[in-house]
């Protein structure tokens, strides 16, 4: 276990941060935050703290932004099994130097899968596994009852499952059944389920056989392989169970959460149907669906290619409207790396190439940049980034910046621009397959805090990460 003073740049176990910009709750005040063993413990406006912050310790960010750190609920850290993908190491670092204070893992593309309490423990076992877990509900557990309260008990967040095939062998798609079944278990621990809601609908998969008829290299084509009728009748099979999680309903308790939605059509009118109807049920869309439309991608970039697909730009804007009135309630990542082999990019293969995007470090940049012109607040950010995944992953202490919480902040600055260019230091392991290299961004991140510990200041990290597995109880 490192020293305190391995895990921060700051040698106080007490300071105040103070700024113009401090994002809380009830708004954007000038003041300070004070911190004491890891927490929060007083939010002050500038007019009422002067006697106190005479000969005190204070880091002073000026006109910078103060924010909650980011909470990203979905992650793909990859380990153990394909470390060449990803890492905890290398995802933590990214997330810090990216203002994401904590990180809950995906339990696939690891090996084995997060299935069971076993397959659990090798990743709380890892040294740098400072991030919470979720667990998945495959069609092995959905049934077994007393497997899935194990995999509960040992301390995973909530369960996440597919309702296509995931890609990873050793973590199988389940059906509204399997679903039904794990939303009654997830009730008695009051956690979620995260589903990935696309369905395979076969005549409209044919494509993929058809390789040759169709050009693999045009995003176009990769498209038609997976259009909105696949997220609309899983949104609409799903929802026939969430019904389940009202009040009074036999899975009461519980709590379907949508990742990834890309369609803003029909499904998301289910969706915003089902909430108004009492379901317990929330969704989140990611910064790639926000930032870019399939018009804009090149023939053979498979840097984009990801699942659901980024669709058109009329899409894009009908996301950005969902958001912004709170149809669609938090945003994640869904960093999902490869190994630039399996990107395919010399070929340019859309139809082989591994689907996921790689953006960790950026998702606070990229979604302020690309939200700028809609007008997005820093306390709307703080919403989708932070109070609202807080939530989700059942972490109160998490998600804003009060009295009582744990001390997970984000110091950045609004207006610096910088270029993702080779010169640009990125954490996560491929920075090369992001569908963002290239960009020019606005939003520079100049410390992150986590639990009162200066990770990140200007470009580096604390000599030893201190971060622990974030598990249930
Ligand atoms: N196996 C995966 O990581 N899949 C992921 N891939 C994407 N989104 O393209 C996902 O979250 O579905
Ligand atoms: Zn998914
Ligand atoms: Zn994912």
């Amino acid at each position: 276990k490192p020293s305190n003073s391995e895990c921060s740049f700051l040698p106080y176990d007490r300071f105040w941060i103070t700024s113009n910009n401090i994002v809380t709750p009830h708004g954007v005040i000038s003041g300070a935050v004070e911190v004491k063993g890891g927490n929060i413990v007083s939010v002050v406006k500038r007019e009422n703290q002067q006697w106190k912050l005479k000969s005190a310790n204070v880091v002073d960010y000026g006109d910078a932004v103060v924010m909650p750190g980011l909470v990203d609920v979905h992650a793909h850290l990859d380990e153990p099994g394909r470390a060449e993908w990803e890492g905890f190491s290398s995802g933590t670092k990214a997330a810090a130097a990216g203002g994401i204070t904590t990180l809950i893992d995906m339990p696939l593309n690891s090996c084995p899968s997060t299935v069971s309490e076993e397959t659990l423990k090798l990743k709380v076992r890892m040294l740098d596994s400072a991030s919470g877990f979720w667990g998945g509900l495959v069609p092995d557990n959905a049934f077994n009852k007393s497997a899935l309260e194990g995999l509960l008990k040992a301390g995973v967040l909530g369960l996440k499952s597919f309702m296509c095939p995931s890609g990873i062998n050793d973590f199988p798609m389940t059906n509204a059944s399997h679903i039904k079944e794990g939303l009654q278990v997830l009730a008695k621990f009051k956690r979620p389920l995260l589903v990935h809601a696309e369905i395979q609908l076969d005549s409209e998969s044919d494509l993929e056989e058809n390789d040759g008829v169709d050009d693999a290299r045009s995003y176009s084509t990769y498209l038609k392989t997976r259009p909105p009728s696949w997220e609309e009748a899983a949104v609409r099979e799903l929802l026939e169970v969430t019904k389940d999680t009202r009040t009074g309903g036999p899975s009461e308790g519980s709590h379907v959460h949508i990742v990834h939605l890309s369609d803003t059509r029909a499904s998301l009118d289910m969706i915003k149907g089902a909430k108004s109807s009492g379901d317990s049920i929330t969704v989140e869309t990611c910064p790639h669906y926000l930032a870019f439309s399939s018009e804009q991608i090149q023939d053979g970039d498979t840097r984009f290619k990801c699942s659901p697909p980024i669709r058109d730009s009329a899409n894009r804007e009908r996301l950005w409207d969902a958001l912004v009135d709170g149809h669609i309630d938090m945003l994640s990542s869904d960093h999902s790396p490869t190994e630039p082999e399996l990107k395919l990019l010399d070929e340019g293969d859309f139809l082989r190439a591994w689907g996921g995007i790689s953006s960790l470090q950026y998702v606070l940049p990229v979604t302020w940049s690309y939200g700028r012109k809609y007008g997005i607040t820093l306390n709307q950010l703080a919403s989708w980034w932070s109070e609202q995944p807080s939530k989700l992953a059942g972490q109160d202490l998490k998600g804003a910046i009060a009295n009582g919480n744990h001390a997970d902040i984000v110091v950045w600055e609004p207006d610096t621009e910088f270029d993702l260019d080779d010169n640009h230091t990125a954490y996560h392991k491929h920075p090369s397959i992001s569908a963002y290299m290239g960009k020019r961004l606005s939003g520079k991140v100049l410390a992150t805090f986590v639990r009162g510990n200066l990770v990140y200041k200007e470009g580096k990290h604390a000599p030893a990460a201190c971060g622990v597995p974030i598990l249930a109880k």
